[in-house]
């Protein structure tokens, strides 16, 4: 079987408010998306990496690549105008029987461990994705009044989030809507059941800037 790793990067980090997009700040003296691309790279599973990037970004990377010396093998893809644009143009560049893992670039501290596990459960249930239960307390705020959710019914999404190739392109072949915020959202709205597997809870979305100081105090040496 062939595997494949999309790593969106496409994103310009409105939250962030960074004048550099959240995805090259550095992390321990490494880009954000170093640390994501290593991850992958250092993971049992070896998926061919194919990297997401805005057009106007990837002379910067190369520029990144050079000065970091950092030399794991990756395809850069353009990048779409929302998340799903950048994944849908990613997924028409897989022409193989595969399994593909779709990850945040700003998700850099997934284990290598949890990759491995997201590949295999695909492999067994055609889809999976990473997701951890919710510690705080929820509620629901709809026509300005807020109810209380059963917590125990709550999952708060990670990625990765892995499927089958053939899923993929069957679900990204509809129109955006959006309220597709993730790829299981994609691939649930054409009638498929989504499976979860335990994520982690340092598996942080850097999001905004207090994400990049846990990521720090979170990263191994
Ligand atoms: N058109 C887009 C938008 C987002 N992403 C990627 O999707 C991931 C999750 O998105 P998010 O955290 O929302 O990143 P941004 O869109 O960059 O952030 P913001 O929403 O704050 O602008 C990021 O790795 C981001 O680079 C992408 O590849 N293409
Ligand atoms: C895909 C995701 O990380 C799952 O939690 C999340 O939906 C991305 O949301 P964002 O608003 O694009 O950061």
């Amino acid at each position: 079987m062939k595997y494949y790793a999309i790593i969106v990067a496409g994103g310009s980090g409105n939250r962030m408010q960074t004048e550099t997009p959240k995805q090259f700040l550095l992390l321990k003296n490494l880009p954000v998306l170093m640390h994501t691309i290593k991850a992958f790279a250092q993971s049992d599973t070896q998926p061919k990496i194919l990297l997401v990037l805005n057009k106007d970004q990837q002379a910067y990377w190369a520029r990144l690549c050079e000065e970091f010396n950092f030399h794991v093998p990756h395809q850069v893809i353009d990048g779409g105008t929302e998340r799903f644009h950048s994944v849908k143009n990613a997924i028409h560049a897989i022409e193989e029987e595969s399994y593909v893992a779709i990850h945040d670039a700003v998700r850099p501290l997934v284990s290598k461990s949890l990759i491995d596990n997201c590949f295999n459960e695909a492999e067994l249930q055609g889809n999976v994705i990473a997701a951890v239960q919710s510690s705080d307390s929820v509620r629901l705020l709809r026509d300005d009044k807020t109810t209380a959710l059963k917590r125990d019914e709550i999952y708060l999404v990670q990625t990765p989030q892995t499927f089958s190739i053939s899923i993929l392109k069957e679900a990204y072949n509809q129109e955006f809507d959006t309220h597709f915020t993730d790829d299981a959202s994609v691939v649930e709205s054409i009638g498929y059941e989504i499976n979860i597997i335990e994520g982690e809870r340092g598996n942080i979305k850097i999001t905004y800037p207090i994400d990049l100081e846990l990521a720090e105090l979170l990263l191994k040496n």
